[in-house]
Order: structure tokens, then C-alpha cells, then sequence
């Protein structure tokens, strides 16, 4: 059976990857494309390196004839993406890339993102995108909301080490770095070329980084009380790519086997042999996140590193693999790509 698809936000960084993920799809057909500043244009002159697709041109969202599609993603800016969603027809489904619907609480919304959320009762039906965690909530979900990219990479360490109690709740440190790409395409002086090459910078120090919102909410959840980790994020010198390294107190053999149990039957969730390391370039272009935990000198201290791709695993990839499921696709539907090396 085939499924029409529309993409909102069709000319960024994450609609680029949707588009290019979905060229291959089996049973998923693009429909509409969707753009602010570059509505009018074609898809050619927006991407030239999509010039290959038979695709429609870049329309703006409210020319699209939602009557004819089954499934809308959304790759706007948060704040923007909550007031177009609320007007949405209810008989779409929707995959939202934004951080607009992560946060279950409108408090916590506004206390992380600064304004008042304008569509509580849309944010009421919203499930959190983290697919292997989620995945029977996403299947029966009109909106599902992807996680940030940075919340995912961090999630996939700790979840399973939460859980099982593995790790001293108190004592979780994560640091990491996000390729340039992560924020988006718009212009930014501090993303000129010659601002960020040849250098990089941690930002959101001191526990400001709006991720925070996602893994307060998340892991608190999971171990019944608050949790609160220390979290800092760096800007990385390159295009694509997580990674991300956490310094645990807990014992690191018991934390590889609790890892390599939880991922054992994911399809995209690989945990190295102990003592090997991820990097950035084994997922580039993929759907894969690769863990690899090590131990410290000191006993009874581990560090474990992650490693995915922010415009797939981080984002589009992540939410093509949640409309799979809401369509009743198989999950992997368009998502085995080999990562580019080198
Ligand atoms: N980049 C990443 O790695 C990740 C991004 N995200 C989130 O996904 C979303 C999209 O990110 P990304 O693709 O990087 O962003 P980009 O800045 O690259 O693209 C933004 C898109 O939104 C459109 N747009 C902007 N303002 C409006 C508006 N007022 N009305 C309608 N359309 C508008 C732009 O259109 P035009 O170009 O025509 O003006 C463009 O298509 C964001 O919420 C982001 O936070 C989540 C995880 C990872
Ligand atoms: C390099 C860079 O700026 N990365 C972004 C992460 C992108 C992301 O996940 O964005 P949203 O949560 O806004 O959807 C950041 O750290 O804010």
C-alpha cells in the first residue's frame, strides 16, 4: 500500500535528509514540500544534489491539500511548529522534528523554550519520539514528537543504566559534540566557515541547554525520583554527526552486558566489544548509533561514547522510522543505508 506524504520545512537541513531518505522508500510517496522564504522554488534550486527526483516544487504550508495525505512530517523551528500543527486537519497524522511536543508538562515547556505554549491540547496526545522506547505508544500516535538530537544521543547511554541501577543517579556527567549541521540552516554569524573551522567552543554551559528539559523529564520518570545530570555540549568543526561521552560511577563489564542486553534486538542500536570506541564517521549518512563502553583506572568508573548521525539517527532518520510504524510499515522501511565512509 502506498502512503502520500507532505514535508513541512521541506527546504532545512532535516527536510533534505526526509526527502533524500524518502527518494527510496518502498511505499512511501512525496506528495507536497512545503517552505517559507523559498516557497516558489523547485526542488532543484533548492537542493541541487536532490535534482535527480521527479518532485514537486516548495509550495507554502497552507497550499498543501491535506484531504490526500496520510502523513505530514514537520522540520520547522520550535514555535513556529506548534502554530502550524494546531491548524492542521486532525485527520493527518503528524511527525514533528521541533522541540515543540517533547515536553509533556507546558511548564517545563516554558521554563526551557522561554514562551508559553499556544497548543496545550495538541501537546496532550503528543507521544515522545524515542522509537525502541516508545515504540508500542508510536504505533497507535496521530503526533509523535522526535526527540532533540543531543536527548537522543544521551538517551540511548543512560536509559537502560537508569533502569537497571547501574549507575549512581547522582553522578552522571555527559559531554559532547554536535557537528554544524545540528543548527540548522539559517545564517549565523558564529557558523560562518571562518568562525568555526579550525576550532570549537562548548555553548549552553552551566546547565542551559534546553535538552535538559528532555533528559529531566525522561530520567526522572524512569528512576521515580529526580534526576539531574551534568551536561555540557560543544560545537564540532564538522558537518554531521553526535558524539557524545558519559563518566559514570558504576561497574563498566556490568554495564556493557546491561547495554548490549537492551539493544540486543534493535535493528539500529549497535554496542561495540568492550573497550572499542564509536566515532562520527562509522554512522555518517545512517540510521545507526554505535555505543562503546570502557572502563576508568579507577575501579568501579566507566565511560561510555556514542555516536550517531544528527540528520539521521538524531532527526529525520529517527522520525521515518516512527511514521513506519504509525503507517504499519516495517521499521526499517527505507533506513538500511550503510553509513558513508570515510
Ligand atoms: N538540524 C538537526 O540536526 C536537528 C534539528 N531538529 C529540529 O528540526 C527542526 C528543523 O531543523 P532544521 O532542518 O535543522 O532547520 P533549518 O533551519 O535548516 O530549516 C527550517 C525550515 O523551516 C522553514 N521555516 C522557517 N520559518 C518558517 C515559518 N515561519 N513558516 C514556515 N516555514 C518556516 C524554513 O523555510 P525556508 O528555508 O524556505 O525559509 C526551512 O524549510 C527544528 O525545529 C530543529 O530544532 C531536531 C533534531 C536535530
Ligand atoms: C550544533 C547545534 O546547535 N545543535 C543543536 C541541536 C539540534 C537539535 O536537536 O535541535 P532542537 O532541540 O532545537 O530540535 C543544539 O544544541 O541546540
Amino acid at each position: 500500500m502506498t502512503h502520500s506524504i507532505a514535508i513541512i520545512g521541506a527546504s532545512g537541513y532535516t527536510g533534505a535528509e526526509l526527502i533524500r531518505l524518502l527518494a527510496t522508500h518502498p511505499s512511501f510517496e512525496i506528495k507536497a514540500l512545503a517552505a517559507n522564504s523559498k516557497a516558489g522554488q523547485s526542488l532543484a534550486q533548492v537542493f541541487p544534489h536532490l535534482r535527480h527526483l521527479d518532485l514537486p516544487d516548495l509550495v507554502t504550508w497552507e497550499q498543501i491539500d491535506f484531504a490526500g495525505i496520510d502523513l505530514c512530517f514537520c522540520a520547522l523551528p520550535h514555535k513556529t511548529s506548534q502554530e502550524v500543527i494546531s491548524q492542521l486537519p486532525k485527520s493527518v497524522k503528524i511527525v514533528d522534528l521541533s522541540a515543540d511536543f517533547r515536553l509533556r508538562d507546558p511548564a517545563d515547556y516554558e521554563k526551557w523554550y522561554g514562551n508559553a505554549h499556544v497548543a496545550v491540547e495538541t501537546q496532550a496526545e503528543a507521544v515522545y519520539g524515542l522509537t525502541e522506547f516508545y515504540r508500542d505508544q508510536i504505533k497507535g500516535a496521530r503526533l509523535v514528537a522526535g526527540t532533540g538530537c543531543n536527548a537522543a544521543t544521551g538517551q540511548y547511554i543512560l536509559r537502560p543504566l537508569i533502569s537497571g541501577g547501574l549507575i549512581d543517579l547522582d553522578e552522571i556527567i555527559l559531554d559532547l559534540q554536535c557537528g554544524v549541521s545540528g543548527a540548522g540552516r539559517s545564517l549565523k554569524e558564529n557558523l560562518l566557515h571562518a568562525e568555526l573551522s579550525e576550532g570549537t567552543n562548548a555553548y549552553a554551559v552551566g546547565g542551559t541547554h534546553r535538552h535538559l528539559g528532555e533528559f529531566d523529564q525522561e530520567f526522572s520518570a524512569l528512576a521515580g525520583r529526580p534526576v539531574e545530570i551534568q551536561f555540557t555540549p560543544h560545537l564540532g568543526p564538522f558537518n554531521r554527526g553526535i558524539l557524545a561521552t558519559a563518566y559514570l560511577k558504576g561497574d563498566p563489564q556490568a554495564i556493557h552486558a546491561a547495554l548490549t542486553t537492551a539493544y540486543a534486538d534493535e535493528s539500529f542500536v549497535e554496542v561495540l566489544p568492550f573497550g572499542e570506541t564509536p566515532s562520527t564517521h562509522h554512522v555518517r549518512g545512517s540510521n545507526f548509533c554505535h555505543l562503546g563502553v570502557s572502563g576508568d583506572r579507577r575501579p568501579g568508573r566507566a565511560i561510555v561514547v556514542a555516536a550517531l548521525d544528527n540528520l539521521c539517527k538524531g532527526s529525520s532518520g529517527q522520525a521515518l522510522q516512527n511514521a513506519n510504524l504509525m503507517l504499519g510499515e516495517a521499521e526499517t522501511a527505507g533506513l538500511m543505508l550503510a553509513p558513508c565512509f570515510p
